[in-house]
């Protein structure tokens, strides 16, 4: 089993980590780096898997997974650019880093694979999309979507179309997530108690998630099946028209598309 290191073990990297192990792999094939030690120390106690240093992971690893903030790649391609050749592949999961960011940086022929995840890998449910840089090949691609396919869905699209991916499955979760949380909010406006307000919405979700994983029905199909002539649903969904909830998500969507965009290009060279 080829041998991964995680490289900023947050959110995301705790995630792919903590995902890989679930979905069969040994701690000792697994390995991360982090600034912070008492971060590290606590994720060796929880997944008893070992921090180390760079030098180390790069010349340990097989694949080396860069999960710090777009904002911190710099330092990260700093200590990278004199450890790495062709036979490394680099995997990044950095929102709007280019791979063509990497391949300026790093030696001459260093495949890199650019890669938008979501944090429901740590259920083992996550959607990925992976990109493939200038020196990526097709093998490069299969090894990365097969390490990723332990911790969930993964699909293949032009790099061209990642900023919309992490705008829509990137953040996604997130939108979900709020979404909950107003819909419990709605109970307790209800004069539910929170608890059952919670049950009530998040056994809804999971339901809704599993009809639209599992039926082939497009989801206007399935809310029809919700909203009865003259029923409580459709005076529901006309307050949601009237605020122009679907507006307000595409206008979010696109805002993060965005965003993404313009984290690449805060790192293109100066003309
Ligand atoms: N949180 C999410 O839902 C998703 C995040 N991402 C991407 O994953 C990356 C990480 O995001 P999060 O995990 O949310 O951020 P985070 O801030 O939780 O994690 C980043 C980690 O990197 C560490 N770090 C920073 N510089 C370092 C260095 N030079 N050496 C070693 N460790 C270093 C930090 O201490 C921190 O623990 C970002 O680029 C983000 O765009 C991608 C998909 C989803
Ligand atoms: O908010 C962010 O920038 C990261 C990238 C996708 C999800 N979270």
């Amino acid at each position: 089993m080829s041998v991964i290191a995680v490289l900023g073990a947050g959110k995301i990297g705790e995630a792919l980590l903590s995902g890989l192990l679930h979905g069969g792999h040994s701690p000792d094939d697994l390995l991360f780096t982090e600034r912070y030690p008492a971060r590290a120390a606590e994720l060796t106690e929880r997944y008893g898997v070992h921090g180390v240093g760079v030098a180390d992971a790069a010349r340990r690893a097989d694949v080396l997974v860069v999960a710090v903030k777009p904002q911190d790649i710099e330092p990260v391609l700093d200590e990278l650019a004199p450890l790495l050749g062709e036979e490394s592949l680099v995997v990044s999961l950095c929102a709007g880093l280019p791979t063509a960011l990497y391949e300026r940086r790093l030696a001459d022929g260093v495949p890199v694979v650019r890669v938008m995840p979501n944090t429901p890998m740590l259920v083992g449910e996550a959607m990925s999309a992976v990109s493939a840089g200038a020196h990526a090949t097709a093998e490069h691609i299969a090894v990365v979507k097969d390490l990723l396919s332990h911790v969930g869905q993964v699909v293949e699209v032009p790099e061209s179309q990642q900023d919309a991916v992490t705008a829509l499955s990137g953040s996604g979760p997130a939108y979900f997530f709020y979404l909950v949380e107003a819909m419990i909010d709605a109970g307790i406006l209800l004069g539910l108690p929170r608890a059952l307000a919670g049950q009530l919405i998040i056994q809804s979700a999971v339901g809704a998630a599993k009809m639209l994983a599992e039926s082939d029905e497009h989801p206007v199909l399935l809310r029809e099946a919700v909203t009865s002539p003259a029923g409580t649903t459709i005076n529901a969904i006309r307050e949601l028209e009237k605020h122009g909830v679907r507006a307000a998500l595409l206008a979010a969507i696109e805002a993060a598309k965005d965003r993404s965009t313009e984290l690449g290009r805060a790192h293109e060279p100066r003309v």
